[in-house]
């Protein structure tokens, strides 16, 4: 469902020497680069500074230092080019509590401009097994279906980078299944996810690079050697 606005010249995502944190860094300075085509994974214990890195990311948190550039220019997340390629689900539970589960994805779909949108819509529900839900308000949903509509939002709308933090958190193992499926098409669309994920399996289907971040270190490995650290090292 990738559907990316067109890139200019450089990485999509360019993360050089980022010091992320509130007043402090909460952990050493992280250069990364996402390039079309691939899923990056940010590993590490709690409190190793995965979200705030994400929040850095999508210009919720000023950077601390270092830079941050997507297709070669700065990041302004007011700019309607950044909000029309960056789609993200960092688990703000963020509904409007008279819209039911189907119009919070027609809005989604309207606001961004989607042909079909509800074809796109009706889909969504589908692949993320919210069309017995479709007519019921957010408060009425359990936790894990409210979960699949933030997910479900993200992926109806057009998009160039994915940004979720701990995507699997509070889904059943299906769910979970599809989703890896999903960010593979993703990638392989010519799409690009950045996550927190503190799941293994996850990372070993998906993910092209790893973050491992720790107190000391920022180190990028590949995705055997990252599921290896979730498992054995957090
Ligand atoms: N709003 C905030 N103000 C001050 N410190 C914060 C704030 N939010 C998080 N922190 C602290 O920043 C550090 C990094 O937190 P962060 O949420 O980025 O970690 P994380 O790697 O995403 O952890 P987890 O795996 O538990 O989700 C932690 O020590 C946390 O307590």
């Amino acid at each position: 469902m990738t559907n990316a606005p067109s890139a200019t010249d450089g990485p999509l995502l360019e993360v050089a020497d980022l010091e992320v944190g509130y007043g402090l860094p909460v952990c050493p300075p992280v250069s990364i680069t996402v390039e079309p085509g691939s899923v990056v994974a940010l590993i590490g214990a709690n409190g190793c500074g995965k979200s705030t890195l994400l929040r850095t990311v999508i210009g919720f948190l000023a950077p601390l230092g270092g830079t941050l550039r997507m297709f070669g220019a700065e990041v302004d997340e007011r700019s309607r080019a950044f909000r029309a390629a960056v789609a993200a689900e960092l688990g703000d539970e963020a509904f409007f509590p008279s819209l039911t589960v189907r119009e919070h994805l027609l809005l989604t779909c309207y606001g961004h401009g989607v042909d079909d949108p509800e074809g796109v819509a009706d889909y969504q529900l589908e692949a993320f097994g919210l069309t017995a839900r479709a007519d019921a308000l957010p408060a009425a949903l359990s936790s894990g279906q409210r979960r699949r509509l933030l997910l479900a939002s993200a992926f109806a709308r057009p998009r160039s980078l994915l940004l979720l933090d701990e995507p699997e958190q509070r889904l059943d193992s299906t769910i979970r299944d599809k989703l890896a499926g999903w960010l593979v098409e993703e990638r392989e669309e010519g799409g690009a996810v950045l996550m927190a994920t503190h799941d293994p399996v996850l990372v070993e289907r998906t993910a092209t690079a790893v973050v491992a971040i720790t107190e000391d270190s920022v180190r990028v490995v590949d995705a055997v050697r990252g599921a290896d650290i979730i498992r054995h090292e957090l």
